[in-house]
């Protein structure tokens, strides 16, 4: 027998000399120490939980950090009990088999007493509650907040409802929803101007010049650690472990899944794609999945360890053509270019993320999707062809993840090559039998087009070539990457029920829409959920300095003022409670419909409100907001960049948030928002349409304001209706950020509904 420390230090040093392609079973038994056997689940060769035969009695070990891994290593265990019973013996797989079931047992103990101690708190802060209402502290009463329980409850229930009723959004029946609802409320547009003060008070109060030089600061800002007192007087940074209720173990749908996608947030983002790909995974994790992240290796990122892995690609080079005078021959050269990648690894919270380095991805950290079509056609094929092999070569904590109950989730255009290439490299040579592929849409818009000779660049056999042409009635005959993903994928996730129905139709499918018809039995809609421990007002890390506070519902009323006093602060705006504060978080492209802020501006530079857009992209559209700021510089602020910091701090500090976008698959920004009790006005489309229920003042119900078409008019009714009921129907108010804030928006709804469909993905043939 050998102690657990001694003997993972051992099963370190020995499991490097695995061969890393092996397939999980039989590598186990290869395993080897002094001529006895050592079979071993080490992840960084230390203390998850591992079982150890030495002179064939085997022995197991197990730490407190297995309890993260649960449901995933209790499958792993049952599996390698079996392996170890064929061996040694039914004795030994006997001891273990009781020995498993004891740390069941322990595990479930554990997992009641976590209830019961969040139950208790639950208690505890209903409790407080009341206590303040009772004191007059909060103008809000217990009726309603029974009331709005009652209605979360609803809330939650007619969401489901959607789920599964797909027919039930027609988009063309959007037209005057929220607005119509609102015939009730006495109201009319000039009286605005006469709600507070004028707007020249509001201009006078800060001398335009100081504007927000000191705002203006840097236009990328690295996340910052979370560590701070809240208004309790307790030390937040992250949500406790008990406050966080596990989510249902996947059971017998344990499986090893890949997400590979060209962003991951913290480390590189653009846009939601980011978001996703850092917070999906740790859902699944809690479900028991073994877990990995797969995304390129942009800059030099701080938590990473190199693997020591190195592989080479193949990737197409330039074509050369050469003229021959003599016989006017055309002759095409393709060049080969063999490229060096490596692989570096991090483990956090239940996931490995494994960053590939090649030199084709430096330099970009600050422009990922930078540089020429071809040049990021090359890449991302790259970039594909070694993600589908990392499962073969990456040993994470140890051991690779091998290619049998394996789902890779590839997302956008950027990524759908790797189903083709599963496809054709592996399964098409009976290969990679038991690996099947997700492709995720985050935005059609996106496609990975080019001239029909790009297929020459992918590397695949000629019988390929059709997955990818496409005939547009714009471009004529064409070649499309995602065209081919779409089809080669086992499965299609989108980001809402809303655009799942809308890439169905011509308007909504922007060229593809028949390739997704016809794939449309493999189609399902997923809305994305939030990371509840970057985007919460109670652990936010941006919140704990300048003037801001983490704020929870018990302490809204008091947080959320002193956050947006804060940031009319940073700003530069006249620090004004009354006036409404609103906000826009965007890239700067059409999509997102900075064009019909713009046509409003006029109104709203008339309703005494302040207004701050963060953003950047198209630079005729950065112009325009600063542009904005220049002509009204006591009411709005144009910041023109990426900076997550203050991407956070306007989610807090604004009333109210703007989504006026044209077209919006899932959108991350409004669900950001009404957990910070900032209320969406947003325009009925796609995942907006999913998200933000419309207010009800008749029945108090409701998360926001929504406009049924695209056009400033109908924005500015909406904003208008929002406007009155910040200033006259306080209560209603107050309730629609409580309603907003008690949802649960966290991922954990969303990972099991895409375990649903990557179990479906397992069986498919
Ligand atoms: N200038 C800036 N500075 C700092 N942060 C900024 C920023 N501009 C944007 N962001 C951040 O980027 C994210 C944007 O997410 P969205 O989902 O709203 O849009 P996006 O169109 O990028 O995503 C696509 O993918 C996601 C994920 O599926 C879908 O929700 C969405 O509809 C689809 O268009 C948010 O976290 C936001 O705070």
């Amino acid at each position: 027998m050998a102690s657990i420390g001694s003997v993972s230090t051992i099963a370190r040093s020995k499991i490097e000399l695995l061969p890393s392609a092996t397939p999980l079973q039989p590598r186990l038994t290869l395993i080897g120490f002094q001529g006895r056997k050592l079979s071993s689940c080490v992840r960084d060769g230390s203390k998850l939980g591992f079982s150890v035969a030495l002179s064939g009695e085997p022995v197991w070990g197990v730490s407190p950090n297995l309890v993260q891994w649960r449901g995933g290593w209790r499958q792993h265990w049952k599996s390698r009990c079996r392996a170890v019973k064929g061996e040694d013996g039914d004795q030994a797989g006997d001891a273990l088999e009781a020995t498993m079931q004891k740390s069941k047992k322990v595990l479930e103990m554990q997992e009641n007493l976590l209830q019961q101690i969040s139950e208790r708190r639950k208690l505890v802060s209903s409790i407080k509650d009341s206590i303040i209402t009772e004191e007059g502290a909060a103008s809000y009463d217990e009726n309603d907040t029974i009331k709005n329980s009652i209605i979360t409850e609803e809330n939650t229930a007619s969401y489901d409802e959607n789920e599964n009723s797909l027919s039930d959004h027609d988009l063309a029946s959007t037209g005057t929803s929220g607005v119509a609802s609102y015939e009730k409320i006495d109201f009319s547009f000039s009286n605005l101007d006469h709600a507070s003060s004028s707007s020249d008070d509001v201009d006078g109060a800060y001398p335009s010049g100081a504007l927000s030089k000191q705002f203006q600061k840097s236009n990328y800002e690295e996340p910052t650690k979370a560590s701070s007192v809240n208004v309790d007087g307790e030390l937040d940074g992250a949500p406790k472990e008990e406050d966080v209720k596990p989510p249902p173990l996947a059971g017998v749908n344990v499986m090893n899944i890949i997400l590979i996608a060209a962003e991951c947030a913290p480390w590189c983002k653009t846009g939601g794609l980011g978001d996703v790909a850092g917070a999906l995974p740790k859902a699944l994790a809690r479900r028991g999945h073994r877990v990995m992240v797969v995304v390129p290796r942009y800059g030099n990122y701080a938590e990473l360890n190199h693997t020591g892995v190195r592989k080479t690609y193949m990737v197409q080079g330039q074509v050369w053509t050469m003229v021959l005078s003599f016989s006017f021959t055309l002759l095409g050269y393709q060049l080969h270019q063999s490229i060096e990648v490596t692989f570096y690894h991090a483990y956090i919270d239940g996931v490995d993320f494994i960053f590939i380095d090649s030199h084709v991805f430096h330099h970009l950290e600050n422009n990922i999707y930078g540089g020429q079509r071809l040049d990021i056609l090359k890449r991302m094929a790259l970039f594909c062809k070694a993600a589908v092999e990392v499962p073969w070569h990456v040993p994470c904590g140890g051991v690779c993840y091998g290619d049998g109950n394996l789902v890779f989730i590839a997302n956008d255009w950027h990524t759908a090559l790797l189903p083709v290439y599963l496809k054709a490299y592996y399964r098409d040579q009976g290969l990679m039998k038991y690996t099947r592929s997700v492709l995720v849409i985050h935005n059609i818009a996106h496609q990975g087009r080019g001239p029909p000779e790009d297929f020459s660049y992918m590397d695949l056999p000629d019988h390929y070539r059709d997955l990818f042409m496409l005939y547009d009635p714009v471009g004529g005959d064409h070649f499309n990457i995602f065209a081919a993903g779409l089809k080669a994928a086992d499965r299609i996730v989108t980001v809402s029920h809303g655009y799942a129905w809308e890439l169905k139709t011509s308007e909504g499918g922007w060229g593809l829409h028949h390739t997704i018809n016809e794939n449309d039995w493999k189609l399902r809609g997923i809305v994305n959920g939030i990371d509840t421990k970057e985007w919460s007002p109670q652990y936010d890390a941006h919140l704990n300095s300048d003037g801001y506070v983490n704020y929870s519902l018990e302490t809204l009323q008091t947080g959320k003022p002193q956050c947006k006093a804060a940031l009319q602060k940073e700003l530069g705006l006249p620090v004004r409670n009354d006036v409404p504060l609103i906000g826009f978080i965007g890239r700067l492209d059409n999509q997102k419909g900075v064009d019909l802020i713009a046509e409003a501006v006029p109104w709203m530079m008339g309703q005494n409100v302040q207004l701050v857009m963060l953003g950047s992209g198209r630079p005729d559209l950065e112009q325009l907001l600063r542009q904005f700021e220049s002509q009204h510089s006591g009411k709005i602020r144009g910041w023109v960049g990426f900076s997550v910091k203050t991407a956070h701090r306007i989610t807090a500090g604004a009333d109210i948030l703007l989504m006026p976008s044209r077209f919006e698959p899932c959108g991350l920004n409004q669900l950001y928002a009404m957990n910070y009790g900032t209320i969406p006005v947003v325009h009925a489309v796609g995942g907006l349409r999913d998200t933000v229920q419309p207010f009800d003042p008749y029945n108090e119900t409701g998360l926001g304001w929504t406009f049924g078409r695209a056009e400033a008019g109908n924005l500015i009714n909406a904003l208008g209706n929002c406007l009155v009921t910040y200033r006259e129907y306080k209560k209603s108010w107050e309730g629609l950020q409580r309603r907003g804030m008690s949802q649960d928006l966290s991922w954990d709804h969303a990972a099991q509904n895409y375990e649903e469909v990557l179990v479906a993905a397992k069986y498919q043939w």
